[in-house]
């Protein structure tokens, strides 16, 4: 079956001895038999940290989609997977909002993170009034169609999704249960129109947004709800030992 999944996204947070040190503290947890964990430290960290895990992978937060040449400032795809690097998110809000990356930027990362065999993180997610004015399902159907439905099934194949409602992303206000379950189990039905039903049934979507150890349980036993992207908690060795711990996955299960 599909892949469940627990990534912690550092966001541009913690010194380098403190990046070094949650990295070890991470590969040092009871990680449940059946979670992959991914961690995403700043750029400036994701060497060392791939070099001090063992059972955790590790990717970046960001990628420029050319190989190289003058971009001065990026750090491309293909620099990555020299470096050894696993993942890479792509299409978080931050960026999106911070850094204007549309649509079509977002779908040429993705391009290049499979051509050069980075597991992508795709996120999407919709904003407050999106999901106060009713429109949210095809709101973030259009995120997936505009930036990822034009990948083949063997490219889409490697695609990690990520579900992050802007309104639950460092606001302590996560969505409900019910309210995940119904945007991942729509996710799952629009891949499945795409690519069909077995491809569907492999696709790890994950939840981002605020989840902690208070109410990852709840998400994580939702049918369609994969793991987690996990921000704040995420930096607390504490609180997400919690969120790999087997029981967290096993209680509701
Ligand atoms: O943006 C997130 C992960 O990418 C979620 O952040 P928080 O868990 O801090 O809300």
């Amino acid at each position: 079956m599909r892949s469940k999944i627990v990534a912690g996204n550092w966001k541009m947070n913690l010194s380098e001895k403190e990046a070094k040190e949650l990295c070890k503290e991470v590969n040092n947890m009871n990680i449940g038999s059946e979670i992959e964990v991914y961690i995403f430290p700043p750029m400036l960290y994701v060497s060392d940290c791939k070099a001090l895990s063992s059972k955790v992978k590790v990717g970046a937060q960001n990628a420029y989609p050319k190989d190289s040449g003058a971009y001065t400032g990026e750090v491309s795809m293909w620099q990555l997977k020299e470096a050894g690097i696993d993942a890479v998110l792509i299409g978080h809000s931050e960026r999106r909002e911070y850094f204007g990356e549309d649509h079509s930027f977002l779908k040429q990362k993705l391009d290049s993170a499979i051509a050069h065999g980075i597991t992508p993180f795709f996120c999407c997610g919709e904003p407050l009034e999106i999901r106060q004015n009713g429109t949210f399902l095809s709101y973030v159907k259009n995120q997936l169609e505009e930036s990822v439905f034009h990948l083949s099934a063997t490219e889409f194949e490697k695609v990690v999704l990520a579900y992050e409602p802007i309104w639950a992303i460092g606001t302590g206000q996560t969505a409900t249960a019910e309210q995940a379950e119904e945007m991942h189990a729509a996710i799952r039905s629009w891949v499945e129109e795409k690519y069909g039903k077995e491809l569907a049934g492999k696709t790890s979507v994950l939840y981002g947004g605020s989840c902690n150890p208070g109410n990852a349980q709840a998400l994580f036993a939702c049918e369609n709800v994969d793991g987690g992207l996990i921000g704040g908690a995420s930096l607390k060795a504490a609180d997400f030992s919690v969120l790999v711990a087997e029981r967290t996955w096993t209680i509701l299960n």
